[in-house]
């Protein structure tokens, strides 16, 4: 199996003639190696859990209150103790470098710029020290807004030696992935023969982990052995706040809590992992009934314009994330695309609320939201 070549530096399409998220995927189709373009666009099966995500939101209205009296907006929300400028944050996608040559660099000089939190996934392709160090000379007078994404590891001093890696990078909290007992089967990838990265990309936060000779890469471990009990000894060796990112069913989030998660994020991986999972807008009402206020509660999966961030934070989430688009952003125009995917965001949200008649996530009520029937695209 031949692994396919890097992506060549793309044009950069001048940010005005995007006007919008999908645009971008548009976009990044055309400039991305229909191999890495399949990886990132595609699901697991059927890929039913991936349009499902995006037909979750269009089955939603806005009902927007008028009248209200007031002309100031504050987009601003604070994570886990992170402030962010917006109720968006980046959901953790691996590889960048098969995006983009300047890979997780550029996407933490966008996000730390946009001012909004980066997830950096344990399997970047630049490490997350120098992820780190982009988002602080990139923005040197504030903190780098990072998170990082951990696969709970089997061999836990090799969780622990992850750990001490996103902590020495000055992340603030941990999205822990529960939803990857195995990995997610995809047809694409195997249709095109996709099993492998392409020379001189490697996950660089396996690099030189515990006692391995030097310069050796560990494999990411997806484990069905993992249990409560991995979670509660990761508790105990991190004072991080610890999310979990892919709990769906509600009895697990009641779970979650008792075993003293800060946040939840529900998410299903994108429609990567189970196929026919449901769209997590549909799940939202039912896991913050079970979760009744105790943590906040995150959601991403199909978020592609303001109107459907609103949605999910008037339903009740406390921010959502982003996954592909960041990823063909970045694809689209490095550095400038990321931030371009974030400031569209953030100009359809501000517009959003004014015409729902709200000055800050915080007005948003679940009135504000409908069912309808989905109008077809
Ligand atoms: C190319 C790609 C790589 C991803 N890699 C990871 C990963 O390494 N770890 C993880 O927890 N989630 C991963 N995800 C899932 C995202 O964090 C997120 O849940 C999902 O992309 C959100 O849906 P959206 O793409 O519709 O915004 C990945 C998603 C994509 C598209
Ligand atoms: C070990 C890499 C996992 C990537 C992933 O989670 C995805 O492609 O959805």
């Amino acid at each position: 199996m031949t692994a396919p070549a890097l992506p060549r530096l793309p044009e950069a399409p001048a940010a005005h003639t995007v006007l919008n998220l999908r645009e971008y995927e548009t976009i990044a189709r055309g400039l991305l190696d229909p191999i890495f373009y399949d990886y990132v666009a595609g699901g697991a099966r059927d890929e039913v859990t991936v349009r499902a995500n995006e037909h979750g939101f269009a089955r939603l209205g806005l009902l927007p209150r008028m009248l209200r009296g007031s002309d100031t907006r504050d987009l601003g929300v604070t994570l886990f103790g992170t402030p962010s400028s917006l109720p968006v944050f980046l959901s953790p996608t691996a590889f960048h470098r098969l995006a983009h040559p300047d890979g997780e660099l550029a996407t933490a000089r966008a996000a730390a710029k946009a001012g909004v939190i980066m997830t950096v996934g344990m399997a970047s392709t630049t490490s997350v020290a120098d992820v780190a160090a982009a988002a602080r000379q990139a923005v040197p007078d504030r903190a780098p807004a990072l998170w990082f994404q951990l696969y709970l590891q089997p061999d836990m001093a090799v969780t622990r030696a992850l750990v001490r890696r996103a902590e020495a990078a000055g992340c603030t909290a941990l999205l822990v992935t529960v939803d990857s007992p195995v990995l997610g089967i995809h047809e694409r990838n195997k249709r095109n023969g996709f099993n492998d990265l392409p020379p001189g990309v490697v996950c660089e936060n396996l690099r030189d982990l515990t006692g391995s000779e030097p310069g050796h890469i560990r494999q990411i471990a997806m484990s069905a052995d993992l249990g409560w009990d991995h979670l509660d000894r990761l508790r105990e060796m991190t004072s991080l706040p610890v999310v979990l990112k892919g709990v769906l069913h509600p009895e697990d989030g009641r779970i979650a809590v008792a075993h003293g998660v800060d946040g939840l994020l529900l998410s299903n991986h994108g429609g990567r992992q189970l196929d026919t999972a449901p769209a997590t807008v549909d799940l939202l009402p039912d896991m913050l009934a079970a979760v009744a206020g105790r943590v906040p509660v995150l959601l991403d999966g199909g978020v592609r314009r303001g109107t459907d961030v609103v949605k999910a934070l008037a339903l009740g989430a406390t921010a959502v994330g982003i996954g592909r688009p960041v990823v063909y952003g970045l694809a689209a125009g490095g550095e400038d695309g990321v931030r371009h995917v974030v400031d569209l965001l953030r100009e359809e949200i501000d517009h959003t609320l004014a015409l729902c008649g709200a000055t800050a996530p915080r007005d948003l009520t679940p009135d504000l939201v409908r069912t309808v029937p989905a109008v077809p695209r």
